[in-house]
């Protein structure tokens, strides 16, 4: 693997007892590929860029790019990180002011002849598509432009890894997805191996060829976005990605295989959840998404509208069951339902996903 991170620990000197920022994180990114770290605020992915960036010394673990050891707690290694040759976007993209749009993206090619220096430039200004803007000063661009410019700047010495911190934070909405499909495009034009973090789950997924999920240090799950959203690893995982509820269910031996009987049903697709005999008595929480509950007025199952959330195509729709336990439902807007109305419906599950219960919840 070309970025490989092995059991990669960092603890604040001043973190006073709590818990490490980044702990025993392992991940590895093959050449060419991005790779998006999402989680909740302090959940340590800023910290953990740092890290690879070479801002912060490791206290446990081992970095590694291209088969070079970058850090290393165990023997002390710790390269500075210009040695690292790794290039750093953050959200505050902060471009010379002074400088124009390509002397900004030359900036750091000092080394360079001059005429191999003003090729890189143009060829950065094309991939970033603002040569039309290259002799104008940056408070004549967008925020979207401005933040293209700095990347162009980061991208042009042709780092061996690309770090990209929330980039685009800053920027409203439209922007954002707009621009996230440049980058995408970019990196990948440009053969740049990189790992970007943001908060936002829409951006890692558009973005992302590989996904980490961390809370509280850790790294929960590393993998492809759809096995993220369909096979989440932990319960932290199955939910923040998405919208669900978790509700109580109950594995049992079914002719062709486990089944899981549930308020809104059987799910039959169980072929890769825990056999009956992984939780007492078969009892169990089975994540059932927005996505997953359908509306069908001939469904047996009855549903009430607690609430609903307009979101263009679709409703979100926090139902309730007669029984009282509550589920989320994906609606085409066009059943514009009111507030207290009883709608059938069913479970659709393509991928079942079970836990055990949280100490602390009794079973039925
Ligand atoms: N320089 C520092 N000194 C001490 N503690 C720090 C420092 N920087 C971060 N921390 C702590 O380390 C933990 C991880 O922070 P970090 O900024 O890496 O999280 P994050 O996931 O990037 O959060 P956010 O999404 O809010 O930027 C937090 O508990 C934070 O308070």
């Amino acid at each position: 693997m070309f970025l490989a991170l092995d059991q990669v620990g960092l603890r604040y000197p001043n973190s006073h007892g709590r818990r490490a920022a980044v702990d025993a994180v392992t991940l590895a990114l093959g050449r060419g590929q991005i790779g998006v770290l999402i989680g909740p605020s302090g959940c340590g992915k800023t910290s953990l860029l740092r890290s690879i960036a070479g801002l912060e010394r490791l206290q446990a673990g081992r970095i590694r790019i291209d088969g070079e050891t970058l850090a290393d707690a165990g023997s002390g290694l710790h390269l500075p990180p210009e040695a690292r040759r790794i290039g750093m976007v953050f959200q505050d993209y902060a471009l010379f002011p002074h400088l124009s749009i390509a002397q900004n993206i030359g900036f750091g090619l000092q080394g360079l002849p001059r005429q191999q220096r003003e090729q890189r430039v143009r060829e950065m200004l094309e991939l970033v598509g603002l040569a039309h803007a290259a002799k104008r000063a940056p408070h004549q661009l967008s925020g979207g432009q401005q933040q293209r410019v700095a990347l162009a700047r980061a991208l042009a010495p042709a780092p061996r890894l690309m770090l990209l911190d929330e980039p685009f934070s800053s920027l409203d909405v439209d922007l954002r997805e707009h621009l996230s499909q440049e980058l995408r495009a970019i990196l990948h034009a440009s053969g740049t191996t990189a790992l970007f973090v943001t908060h936002d789950q829409a951006e890692a997924f558009a973005i992302g060829d590989v996904v980490g999920v961390m809370h509280q240090g850790r790294l929960e799950q590393w993998d492809e976005a759809y096995t993220v959203y369909h096979r989440p690893a932990t319960r932290f995982v199955a939910d923040f990605i998405g919208h669900g509820v978790f509700t109580p269910a109950r594995i049992v031996a079914g002719p062709d295989g486990p089944l899981v009987r549930t308020a809104v049903g059987e799910l039959t697709d169980a072929g890769e959840c825990p056999l009956p005999t992984a939780y007492p008595d078969g009892a169990c929480e089975v994540l059932l998404r927005a996505d997953d509950i359908v509306h069908d007025d001939l469904a047996p199952v009855k549903a009430q509208i607690e609430r609903k959330i307009f979101r263009g195509a679709e409703f979100l729709y926090t139902l309730r069951l007669a029984s009282g336990e509550r589920l989320m439902a994906h609606v085409p807007s066009h059943h514009d339902h009111q507030l207290g109305e009883w709608i059938g419906i069913r479970a659709h599950v393509d991928h079942v996903v079970t836990f055990g219960i949280p100490a602390g919840v009794a079973a039925d």
